[in-house]
């Protein structure tokens, strides 16, 4: 088992009540598994507490109770640290997700100096290796993120939560801002990477045909729970749960394919 949640929750203050504090309730009791070279999808309506759980996962912020293990070190432990780097994040904003003063190569070099394992002669030819692996030349190298595309500064940002071969990435709504053109190539370069390097993907998002192209098994979260699961994508258009139906026909509207002919075309 490479990630194991068991009863995970969280509360925060609700904002602007600092005479009478009140709690809201993300997360009730939530559970989850994923096996070593599984890519696992988290769908649900915003606000529904994806992100929480996803820094809860990552050691991020602590849940309240419940407890997050990753390869049985349990998170935010001592321990855990010494496990930490192989977990790494994409989020949505790539732009503000990298320092903007820093060129293509130090936003690349940034996991490598703290995991402190590669010699700095090595790095120069470790980024090279990154940026192909992503899609990129050598030339993006010594580019700030405003002289990228928002899909080029999305690759920079999968190359750099790549760079110390972690076992498993959290992919917080990581296509949602692209185009959709280009949300396809990273789509396509996740599958790749995934093949390629045996990695787990943890994939909080809306969009619930993309979990049918990367994903092996889909949860649904509602108000802080999970309140399905599907374990065969091809079987996600039996779904019973009536939010689970609304948000797969929402999805089939949108883009206004049957299942039946997505189904084919991912097959
Ligand atoms: N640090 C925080 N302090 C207070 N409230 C928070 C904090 N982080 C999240 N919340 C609240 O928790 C709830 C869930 O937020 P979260 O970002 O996890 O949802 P989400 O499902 O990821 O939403 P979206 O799809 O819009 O990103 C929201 O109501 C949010 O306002």
């Amino acid at each position: 088992m490479l990630l194991r949640a068991d009863q995970v929750s969280k509360s925060y203050r609700k904002p602007g009540r600092w005479l009478k504090p009140e709690q809201t309730t993300v997360l009730k009791g939530v559970s989850l598994t994923i096996q070593q070279g599984e890519c696992v999808g988290l769908v649900g309506e915003s606000g529904s507490g994806k992100s929480t759980l996803g820094r809860l996962l990552m050691g991020i912020e602590k849940p309240d109770s419940g407890t997050v293990y990753f390869r049985n070190h349990l998170v935010n432990s001592t321990g855990y640290q010494q496990v930490r780097q192989q977990m790494s994040v994409v989020f949505q904003d790539y732009g503000t997700s990298v320092n903007r003063r820093y060129r293509v190569k130090s936003i690349l070099e940034e996991p490598l100096k703290i995991a402190n394992k590669m010699a700095s002669k090595d790095f120069q030819s470790h980024n090279i290796r990154l940026l192909e692996t992503v899609g990129l030349s050598e030339k993006f190298m010594d580019r700030y993120p405003h002289e990228l595309s928002g899909g080029q500064l999305q690759r920079v940002c999968i190359a750099r939560a790549i760079a110390n071969q972690p076992d498993l990435v959290i992919l917080d709504e990581a296509i949602s801002s692209l185009d959709v053109t280009i949300q396809l190539q990273i789509l396509d370069l996740l599958v790749k990477l995934r093949k390629e390097m045996k990695l787990s993907y943890f994939f909080i998002t809306h969009d619930l045909l993309a979990v049918t192209y990367l994903c092996d098994r889909v949860l649904f979260m509602k108000e802080g729970e999970i309140i399905e699961e599907v374990g065969d994508m091809k079987a996600l258009d039996q779904v019973a749960h009536p939010y689970a139906r609304t948000l797969l026909e929402a999805a089939m509207k949108v883009t206004g394919v049957t299942w039946n002919n997505h189904i084919q075309k991912i097959s």
